[in-house]
């Protein structure tokens, strides 16, 4: 740089300065680094958790409530199937989830979001990470998860489910179940999706089939424990076929 572009001060004068402007924070490259730094440290807590299964649903459901029972009952069942389980961290279905987990003496993971009015990690998570970001938090719930279990939710559980599909749907995921527990609270979402969307041909019959619904929550971890298996044995295969050098 020449004339008036060079710099009235150097890089080094600026990062040591302590009363310097603070403005730089509020920047889209330093954004960079937080987002960043939120998939960093992610990976890092994650990165050894094992067989995990992420668990959605409402933040508003309360303890007293047969949801919150279910919710309960599947972190439960999850752990006794040798699953870890992750959750939103937070309350309601989130909560009761990590509480069936803990309880059941398993690993109970909750991925906390920033929000405005943050009522922080339930008691019942005792791996946790927070985030500030939903897309770099949404990953983790991909990446260290091999299977969804959806309890009834509203607007938040409805965006990780149809996420969820919309992944497998484009293969972005592989093999990967996907289970909505609440016959009564899911089964008008899936008519309307059969008899409105797939009779409109927005969405198709084949990729409807990636949803299955049920009211029993072992039957539910029954369905993952299922895909891992069929995984496991595809995975054998292609390592048994790529060792006797056969394709077929
Ligand atoms: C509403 C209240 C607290 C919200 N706190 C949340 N903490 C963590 N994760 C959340 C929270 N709210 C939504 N989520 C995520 O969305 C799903 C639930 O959303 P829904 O609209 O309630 O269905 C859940 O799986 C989370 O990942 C104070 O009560």
């Amino acid at each position: 740089m020449r004339r008036s572009k060079v710099p009235r001060s150097t890089t080094d004068q600026r990062l040591l300065d302590s009363r310097g402007s603070a403005d730089w924070l509020h920047t889209d490259p330093w954004r960079v680094m937080r987002i960043q730094s939120e998939f960093v440290n992610g990976f890092g807590a994650l990165a050894e958790l094992g067989p995990a299964v992420s668990v959605f649903g409402s933040a508003r459901t309360r303890p007293e409530a047969p949801e919150y029972a279910l919710g309960e009952q599947v972190g439960r069942a999850l752990v006794e199937a040798g699953f870890a389980v992750i959750t939103g961290g937070g309350p309601g279905g989130m909560e009761a989830a990590n509480k069936g987990a803990l309880e059941a003496g398993g690993t109970s993971v909750g991925l906390g979001i920033e929000l405005p009015f943050e009522a922080g990690l339930n008691e019942h998570v005792d791996l946790g990470v927070n985030f500030r970001y939903f897309f770099a938090r949404k990953t983790m719930f991909v990446k260290y998860a091999c299977g969804f279990i959806v309890l009834p939710g509203g607007f938040g559980t409805l965006d990780e489910l149809f996420e969820a599909v919309t992944l497998v749907q484009t293969q972005k995921v592989t093999s990967f179940p996907i289970v909505l527990v609440g016959t009564g609270y899911w089964g008008g979402l899936l008519d309307w999706l059969r008899g409105t969307a797939a009779a409109a041909g927005t969405v198709s019959e084949k990729d409807l089939a990636l949803l299955t619904l049920t009211d029993d929550p072992h039957e539910a971890v029954r369905i993952v424990v299922e895909a891992e298996r069929a995984v496991a044995e595809q995975q054998a295969l292609a390592e048994q076929r790529a060792a006797t050098g056969h394709p077929e």
